[in-house]
């Protein structure tokens, strides 16, 4: 596995090292307080304007991402060089914790080399090892170098430190060697795991949660998104605000902090206490916020209602090409990306399937492994629309190594927001894709496993004419019988009946057509006062 995840070791100087923890103790310094600050919005909308430098960045990940190459193609040099370090501040690390350039330049520096740590419990070695991967695939988009991983077998994570002592002791040495700046843990961890853990290997210390939270923060674009990130981040926040950084202002002895060392506490506990108060301030302006815009997207799909389309929902985990499955469906021209968290803010297009019907496909936010429930919850709006739909499109990736994980993970996230809110699931329809990309022997497996699915590739399109015929299916399948007798002067009815039912009987009487035929439940509605 070590090899594996070893992309390029370099060895930072002990200078470096030297000039590393110098800058811990002042990030120490004021961390966990300016934190509050940050986020509280001492200007109202800090925040807000935060996350949208970031997005911006962020639309050009792979420009980004070369510009940081010359530093790990030369880390001997020590100390960057003042048009380096200007360049690292265009992706933030953890947006929440930084109070000034300087000390973003530095989080930059550092978040920039990790080292990942997992904790194998159960399952098997692959599955232990595919989940330390995806962690690297998730610190990679969001802008990180990954240097090394490591994974302990153990019964349940070390209650204080996380990885066991022995554990972590190897960690702080990898940590050394490898000149990492950033530990990244493949869990949640406590905030007194991650204070005990940093202590260690006196590197920062964050998880898998802040990381999914900082890429969400990094790619949400729309109000509604960014609104419900920050949100998330807060929540992440609030009972760490304290923890961030105290293992490395202990180091910094009588250094940490502008009140000095020993004054941390008296003051210090006020002025947490005064952030505590102002982020949960500002979140209860968000949750108000996120709530009103969702009451706009509800007029919408209200609208939509009425005009009688079904719904369509593509679901699943992240990377598994909903977005092509959308585009190659409707041109809708959505962003691909073969990144992590692509997609987040839902986008709605209209389709005709092939008996005329007309449909309204949504793209959403993929999921994945151990979702922060914070994420859970702040895009809960957004997830509630897609229990809402008349069909849920389960796209998963058959060239995943494990595809009924993954199925799983999703089904678990959607089942929770069911469950809240007393909804009946929709139907769900599971699409196989990237056919073209699987191993033919996993992907047989995969067919015999999953015999009602549909396998396609978004690529080829090999696939695509069957997965419509389905979807023509399962709507039909929500059809109801109806008998009526519509009067001559309501002629548009009978067409519609014609063009979105099936009619089984039609004859002309005295009055008007009457007609038994299967209908769309939206059609059957509109017949309700002709039903015989
Ligand atoms: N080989 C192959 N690759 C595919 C196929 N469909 C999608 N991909 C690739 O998979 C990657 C992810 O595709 P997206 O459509 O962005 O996936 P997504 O599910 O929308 O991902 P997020 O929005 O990030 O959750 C891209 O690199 C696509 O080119 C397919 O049928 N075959
Ligand atoms: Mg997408």
């Amino acid at each position: 596995m070590t090899a594996l995840l070893r992309q390029s070791v370099n060895t930072f100087s002990n200078d470096d090292d030297a000039i590393m923890s110098n800058s811990d103790i002042e990030l120490s310094g004021g961390t966990e307080f300016s934190d509050g600050t940050e986020f509280s919005g001492d200007n109202g909308n800090s925040s807000d304007s935060e996350i949208s430098s970031d997005s911006e960045i962020s639309s050009d990940k792979a420009s980004a991402r070369s510009r940081v190459t010359p530093l790990s193609a030369d880390p001997s040099t020590g100390e960057l060089q003042l048009e380096e370090r200007t360049s690292l501040r265009r992706v933030r690390g953890l947006s929440t914790e930084l109070a000034d350039v300087t000390e973003v330049e530095y989080r930059q520096l550092r978040l920039e080399q990790v080292v990942l740590a997992g904790i194998w419990t159960s399952g098997s070695a692959a599955h232990a090892e595919a989940s330390l991967r995806e962690l690297a695939a998730l610190a990679e988009t969001a802008g990180s170098v990954v240097l090394e991983g490591l994974i302990q077998r153990r019964d349940k994570p070390d209650a204080a430190t996380y990885l066991g002592s022995g554990k972590a002791a190897e960690l702080r040495e990898i940590v050394i060697s490898t000149g990492a700046d950033t530990v990244i843990c493949d869990g949640e961890l406590t905030p007194a795991q991650l204070t005990a853990l940093e202590r260690v290997v006196k590197v920062k210390v964050i998880d898998r949660t802040a990381l999914i939270l900082d890429i969400f923060a990094q790619h949400a674009t729309s109000r509604e998104g960014k609104a419900q990130v920050s949100l998330a981040q807060m929540e992440y926040m609030l009972p760490r605000l304290r923890g961030w950084g105290e293992a490395l202002s202990r180091q910094a002895g009588g250094r940490a902090g502008s009140n000095g060392g020993v004054g941390l506490r008296g003051p210090g506990e006020t002025k947490i206490e005064t952030d505590r108060r102002r982020i949960r301030e500002r979140m209860a302006k968000l949750k108000r916020e996120i709530v009103a815009m969702k009451s706009s997207r509800d007029t919408k799909r209200a609208r939509r209602q009425r005009n009688q389309v079904p719904s369509i929902a593509i679901v699943g985990y992240t990377n598994a090409g909903k977005s092509s499955l959308l585009n190659t469906l409707t041109d809708a021209g959505v962003l691909v990306q073969d990144a992590l968290f692509a997609t987040l803010d839902p986008t709605t297009r209209r389709a005709t399937l092939d008996d005329g019907r007309e449909v309204v496909l949504t793209d959403t936010v993929g999921f994945v492994r151990h979702l922060p429930t914070q994420l859970v919850e702040a895009f809960r709006s957004t997830l509630e629309e897609v229990v809402d739909a008349d069909i849920l499109l389960h796209v998963v990736d058959g060239s995943d190594e494990f595809p009924l994980g993954q199925i799983d993970a999703v089904r678990h996230v959607i089942n929770d927001v069911i469950r809240e809110q007393d909804a009946v699931a929709p139907p769900e329809l599971l699409v196989i894709n990237k056919i073209d990309a699987a191993d033919p022997l996993s992907l047989a497996k995969l067919r015999s496993a999953l015999p009602d699915a549909v396998y396609v590739s978004a690529h080829t399109g090999a696939g695509i004419p069957a997965l419509k015929k389905r979807l023509v299916e399962e709507l039909v399948r929500k059809d109801v019988d109806v008998l009526v007798e519509v009067p001559y002067a309501r002629g548009e009815l009978v067409s519609r009946i014609h063009a979105e039912g099936t009619v089984e009987q039609e004859t002309h009487e005295q009055n008007g057509t009457r007609i038994r035929a299967h209908v769309p439940p939206a059609l059957a509605a509109a017949l309700s006062e002709y039903a015989l």
